[in-house]
């Protein structure tokens, strides 16, 4: 383990929780239907929203000066100050209970429910979980379980499996574009510098290029799993295994639906699987 983690000090940040609130505009329901180029109707006020808009929602909106170098909060705030500066989102477990609707008045509950830290092929890793709840009016609609990671600079490029993914029943190609990274970016007022600014993806975090985001590949690939399952599912399960850059063209795979579940992964062509997911309905 890094000498500079201290376990004990970062799991006393367990248990600590943080509530936000925010209001789901038709604005916010138009830019995220044109960025991540959906089907059908723009939701307008009363409408369902597609699901995995609860990203976009209640981020934080922290001054310049409190913000860390990597462009997010500076930790030790609500999140443990984990002394490993490049941070990746690692994963989540989602389950639907219910829509939210455009005129939403929304409510995020975040608890910190656990710190580990692991020996990876790339080095010390330490994984930061976070359940957040989103209710209406007091009413259950999601519960997001995430996980996120923290990895030294000087960590070895993660390790990648020399298997290429393979092709899957349904196939879509989507560019990442530093356009399309930027305005996801803008939608979920992330300022994670690795998704926009090249010369510190690059220079700083030592990265090939723009990163693309682990909730902007989930976003798509529960819409692909939507249109192949001709409903939106209860919920969604996914695990980011490598990166990809905005440089290779993403594609969006899902393999057989069997007994209400759906296998879904992003690759670049002749790559690893980058985000593995499941998708499933009741
Ligand atoms: C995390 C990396 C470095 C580990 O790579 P590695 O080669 O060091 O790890 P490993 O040796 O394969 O595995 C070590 C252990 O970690 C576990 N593990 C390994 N991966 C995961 C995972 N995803 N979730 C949960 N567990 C994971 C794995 O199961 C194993 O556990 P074990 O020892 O108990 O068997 C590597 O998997 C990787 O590079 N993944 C890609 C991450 C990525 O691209 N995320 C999306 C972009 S970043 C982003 O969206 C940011 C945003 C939106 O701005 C934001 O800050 O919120």
């Amino acid at each position: 383990m890094s000498e500079l983690l201290n376990l004990a000090e970062l799991q006393g940040w367990i248990g600590a929780e943080e509530t936000a609130q925010d209001v789901l505009t038709a604005a916010l329901a138009e830019r995220f239907h044109a960025t991540l180029s959906l089907d059908g109707e723009v939701a307008k006020l009363g409408d369902v929203v597609p699901r995995l808009i609860h990203f976009c929602l209640c981020q934080p909106a922290a001054p310049m000066n409190a913000l860390g170098e990597d462009g997010h909060p500076a930790r030790g705030g609500f999140l443990p100050p984990v002394p490993l500066p490049r941070r990746m989102w690692a994963g989540s477990d989602i389950t639907f209970h219910g829509d939210l609707r455009v005129g939403d008045a929304v409510q995020r509950l975040s608890r910190i429910a656990d710190v580990i830290v692991k020996e990876g092929k790339s080095g010390t890793l330490c994984f930061v979980t976070v359940d957040h709840s989103f209710t209406v009016n007091g009413q259950l609609r999601i519960e997001d379980r995430q996980s996120i990671v923290y990895r030294a600079l000087q960590s070895a490029p993660a390790a990648v499996s020399p298997t290429a993914a393979p092709v899957g029943e349904t196939v879509s190609g989507v560019d990442p574009s530093p356009t399309l990274l930027f305005r996801y970016s803008a939608l979920t007022f992330n300022g994670h510098r690795i998704h926009y600014d090249a010369p510190y993806a690059t220079g700083v975090e030592g990265y090939p290029g723009l990163v693309v985001h682990g909730p902007l590949q989930a976003t798509l690939l529960l819409h692909l799993a939507a249109r192949v399952g001709r409903r939106p599912p209860d919920a969604f399960r996914f695990r980011s295994l490598s990166t990809l850059y905005d440089h290779e063209e993403m594609f969006l795979n899902a393999g057989t639906l069997q007994n209400g579940t759906l296998p879904l992964w992003t690759a670049r062509a002749g790559g690893p699987v980058a985000m593995q997911a499941e998708a499933s309905w009741q």
